[in-house]
């Protein structure tokens, strides 16, 4: 069986997803588009050569019943709407983060999903499946270093575009360190704090940057997370795990070394469609695999999204009252256990 997908927003990663499905991936097809500029879903369905119907709207893509599954990778306020019709109509969703941008609309979404009585929801939080990031887990679930006791990790991005504001340092930029770092350690959010260092004189003058953001964990963990998007030499991701008895890192990923003329040096990577290329590719696959193995994605679930939602409105109060903000989250239902 292939996973006929239906695309809502053909923007950047709209059309990275849409050439992996039809160009790198196995067992998925595009069938449909749709965005609110229609010049660029008719544009998409030229350029990959696709058999796909253009849609006005998420509602008529939906409704297609040659449509499996949909793939939401429109803006972030417009992923609940369509998040939900597609739930309504039982049709499978790989949203790209957010799931919604606000706790309560996650909320909505989970009800949703736990009415519809099955799984049909998986988030696109990517670094779950980066290989570094897995061996990562592999070794701390082995306990190769001893207990986990603190986690410093740097998020950088080379620059950002004038829309970029300071609380999406949170809602669109930490939000995977959020995700996949309790995801690591197996532990849950308690409290945050967000400090502002010095900024660069790089940043427009409306934009903090760069920013810390410090976790506390409930077994007593501290989590810190330098945030810099405007830090010009490259896209660079670092994660270390300090325990007990070693420390864990991320590996670093880059290009070549080359060694000429008395120097030696590598590329570093550019942004975050190289850095986790790979991740993108196993999140899907993985997402196609699970609906036709087991009828369920098994990937980051609704719940997830939620968590992610709770924590990030902590981070942004953290932002604008500058003390030290408790991070509350309802139980986790057993449907998401
Ligand atoms: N997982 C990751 O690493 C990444 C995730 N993202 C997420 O993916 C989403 C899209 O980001 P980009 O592709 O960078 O944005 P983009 O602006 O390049 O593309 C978004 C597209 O959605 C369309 N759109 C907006 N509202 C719509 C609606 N209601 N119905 C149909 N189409 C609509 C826009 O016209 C645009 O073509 C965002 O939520 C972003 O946070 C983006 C980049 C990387
Ligand atoms: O949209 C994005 C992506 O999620 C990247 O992974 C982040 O590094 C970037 O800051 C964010 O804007």
């Amino acid at each position: 069986m292939t996973v006929r997908f239906g695309v809502i927003g053909t923007g950047a990663i709209g059309r990275e997803h849409i050439n992996r499905i039809t160009n790198t991936l196995s067992g998925g097809r595009i069938v449909a588009v749709t965005d609110v500029n229609q010049k660029a879903a008719r544009e998409v369905v030229e350029t990959f050569g696709l058999d796909a119907v253009v849609y006005p709207d998420d509602t008529s893509l939906i409704a297609d019943t040659n449509v499996d599954a949909v793939l939401v990778t429109s803006w972030g306020p417009a992923h609940e709407g369509s998040v939900l019709k597609a739930i309504d109509a039982g049709k499978y969703v790989f949203c790209e983060k957010p799931l919604a941008t606000t706790e309560e609309g996650c909320m909505r979404i989970v009800e949703a999903e736990m009415k519809h009585g099955k799984r049909l929801v998986q988030v696109g939080f990517m670094r779950r499946y980066d290989s570094g990031y897995v061996q990562l887990k592999d070794a701390l679930d082995r306990n190769e270093a001893g207990e986990p006791l603190m986690i410093y990790c740097a998020h950088r991005n080379p620059d950002v575009d004038e829309k970029y504001t300071t609380d999406m340092a949170i809602t669109d930029t930490l939000v995977h360190e959020i995700d996949v770092l309790h995801w690591l350690v197996n532990d849950d959010y308690q409290s945050v704090q967000v400090i502002f260092p010095k900024r660069t004189k790089r940043a427009l003058d409306h934009l903090r940057d760069p920013q810390v953001i410090i976790f506390e964990t409930k077994t007593g963990m501290h989590i810190s997370v330098e945030v810099f998007v405007n830090c010009k030499f490259g896209y660079d991701i670092q994660c270390e795990v300090v325990c007990e008895e070693g420390t864990l890192k991320l590996p670093d990923v880059s290009g070549v070394v080359m060694k000429k003329e008395g120097r030696q040096g590598s590329t570093l990577l550019m942004d975050w469609k190289r850095r986790f290329i790979d991740a993108y590719d196993k999140e899907l696959q993985d997402f196609m695999d699970s609906i036709q193995a087991s009828g369920e994605p098994q990937g980051p679930t609704a719940w997830d999204g939620y968590i992610a939602a709770t924590t990030a409105d902590a981070c942004v109060r953290a932002q604008q009252s500058g003390q030290r903000e408790t991070i509350a989250s309802a139980d986790k239902p057993d449907f998401y256990a």
